[in-house]
């Protein structure tokens, strides 16, 4: 690895920046020579440019200048030279030269930046950064909490790590155990968002073939995924610990996820207080139930913290240590990470070249996509990660004025080479949409099991071909692409990729002013799922009431509609009668589904005091 850190070294780049236009062809913004075809919106020119890239069609003289690029290749390496960027303690590299930015781009781009590291500046001296929720958002300390604004934080952030380390170590020991077991072998985690994608990105990135504590995921409120995994443990129920996470303690999904897991815990005869523990905000609705029933234990979550960016709180590292991973090296990755990132030099700071790739790329409006491409199996949810981290923050109606710009970055991936024998073929030719990153990982085994498969090859050096090959035939059909490589995928490198990504979203959602800490959008659907329920008890009152008559009396959807005083909602009626028939619900529907006007309803049983009302 010496060999490679040297060959990357920054005295080997060439001091003088180059200038773009210098190189053959690599596409320019706001000029007549740009080459790639685009389909961006036509709205929102957000720089100072005499002509945005979606003015500019897919011409000849942009084919020409795709193919001049591609034809120099000794212009191209320079590029790259210039512009590679190395975290040498991390291991980490940036590679930017795919993405065709020009040097006009950049010099907007340091100005722009200005703001968003003063922004970033003073998010992390404990501004409300968060404005519309009033909070502060301190992620950042819990890596280095001597930033914390509060002296009283910074023993919360200490004490908590302290706890979780050695309440771990207890249950890895068999010092804490469950009731009629010897030690705990299985962790359940029941959590959704913030609270799930997380802790499983950093399971199956890091957790050892043979973890002391194997775990497992409720992330939904699907009854039937519940089931599936209650009857995985099957015995070794009475051996799990359930860690329950929600920042809120009052999701729905999360509620009905643990409901379920005590149901289970009832049936089995066990005692689910010995060995439930919850992770939330001091006084939530979770925290009161685990105070009051007398759970395990109870680790804090803090308003300062949003759910997707809480990965290094209790959330994510409380199920990352007890699967034997080292938590502390995490955080020092973050906190490296977090250091580089701070840097005010564009160039030298890796979430600042991110952050500009993907403005130029998507024309800061989110005009093309993000696929993200991992070439490691572990780092398969990365992208999913990702989804949350990058769309939940950056997918926002109004900006900071007030301005309704339905801002945001879509995401999505999995990973290399798998994707190569299924979508890549759209991406080397299909609907230009989207800007690829690649992640590499230099280490492909532990030292001392790798062997040739052939003369000169091994199986990671296929994995290594694949990736250079898509790069390459990406960027040969106009394609833009960044890569991130690591050198291994271990504590400290995840805790690095997971810093680098917050702080990009962070910078970038300055530069496109927008609030990146809220996430109003999400409500809505809370909201109108709540009336939904609301309306099934006005529905089942209603049915109630006539089928305590006698005889009873089915109604038509169109009668319930009317006796629920909402005709404008006969079609979510007719959906909700729908589901509780599929369900063998009290309910009894008559007449042909695919004609809902033919359908008449009523109730297998009356209850005469009407539990629905
Ligand atoms: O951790 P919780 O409070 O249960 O929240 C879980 C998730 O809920 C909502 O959907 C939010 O939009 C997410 O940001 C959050 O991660």
């Amino acid at each position: 690895m010496a060999s490679l850190s040297g060959l990357f070294s920054s005295s080997l780049k060439p001091s003088k920046t180059l200038s773009v236009k210098a190189l053959s062809a690599p596409p320019t913004r706001g000029g007549d020579s740009f080459s790639f075809p685009h389909t961006s919106k036509p709205t929102h020119l957000p720089l100072t440019l005499s002509a945005s890239r979606s003015d500019i069609s897919h011409t000849d003289a942009a084919t020409a200048a795709k193919k001049e690029l591609i034809k120099d290749p000794d212009a191209l390496w320079k590029r790259y030279l210039d512009w590679l960027y190395q975290q040498k303690d991390l291991g980490l590299y940036l590679d930017v030269s795919r993405v065709g930015f020009t040097d006009e781009f950049v010099v907007d781009m340091e100005h722009r930046f200005k703001a968003a590291f003063k922004a970033m500046d003073e998010l992390e001296k404990g501004s409300i950064a968060n404005p519309d929720e009033g909070r502060m958002v301190g992620h950042y300390w819990l890596r280095n909490s001597s930033l914390v604004p509060k002296p009283t934080l910074k023993t919360l952030i200490e004490n908590t790590l302290d706890s979780i380390c050695s309440f771990a170590d207890d249950i890895i020991a068999g010092k804490i155990k469950p009731p009629s077991s010897p030690r705990f072998t299985q962790i359940l985690s029941v959590g959704i968002g913030g609270s799930a994608l997380g802790p499983q990105f950093v399971a199956e990135a890091l957790a050892p073939d043979n973890p002391p504590l194997k775990i497992r995921f409720i992330d939904n409120t699907d009854p039937a995924g519940i089931d599936h995994q209650i009857a995985q443990l099957g015995p070794e129920l009475a051996s799990t610990l359930v860690i329950v996470i929600s920042k809120s303690g009052g999701t729905p999904e999360t509620r009905n996820g643990l409901l379920e897991v005590q149901k289970a815990f009832r049936e089995a005869g066990l005692n689910f207080a010995k060995q439930g523990v919850a992770i939330t905000q001091e006084n939530s609705l979770l925290d009161n139930t685990a105070r009051i029933e007398g759970w395990l234990a109870r680790f804090p979550m803090y308003d300062w913290v949003g759910g997707r960016t809480s990965v290094m709180s209790a959330v994510g590292l409380l199920p990352a240590a007890l699967q034997g991973i080292d938590i502390r090296e995490m955080l020092t990755g973050a906190a490296i990470m977090d250091e580089a990132t701070r840097t005010t030099s564009l160039k030298n700071n890796p979430a600042a070249l991110l952050a500009m790739c993907w403005y130029w790329a998507s024309d800061g409006v989110g005009s093309k996509d993000m696929v993200i491409l991992p070439y490691k199996d572990s780092l398969l949810l990365f992208s999913r990660y990702l989804q949350q981290l990058v769309m939940e923050s950056l997918g926002k109606e109004f900006d900071l004025d007030g301005n309704t710009v339905n801002q945001g970055l879509t995401v999505y991936g999995n990973k290399g080479s798998t994707d190569q024998h299924a979508y890549i073929q759209q991406l080397r030719e299909g609907v230009h949409n989207f800007f690829a990153t690649f992640i590499e990982v230099l280490r492909d085994r532990p030292p001392g099991h790798d062997w040739e498969l052939e003369p000169g090859v091994t199986c990671g050096d296929y994995l290594f071909g694949m990736l250079q090959g898509t790069r390459s035939a990406l960027y040969a059909n106009g394609r833009e692409s960044i890569s991130v490589t690591i050198e291994e995928v271990t504590p400290r490198s995840v805790g690095a990729i997971i810093a680098l990504y917050e702080r990009a979203v962070g910078l970038y959602a300055s530069l496109v002013n927008i609030n990146a800490y809220h996430q109003p959008g999400v409500e809505a659907g809370k909201k109108a799922a709540a009336e939904v329920l609301a309306l099934q008890k006005r529905v089942l009152s209603v049915l109630n009431e006539a089928s305590c008559k006698d005889p009873v009396e089915p109604l038509t959807l169109d009668e319930i509609a009317d006796r629920c005083h909402a005709p404008e909602e006969i079609e979510m009626i007719y959906k909700i009668i729908a589901h509780m028939s599929a369900n063998d619900r009290v309910l009894i529907a008559e007449g042909s589904c695919g004609s809902p006007r033919s359908v008449k309803v009523y109730l297998g049983e009356c209850n005469v005091d009407d539990m629905y009302a």
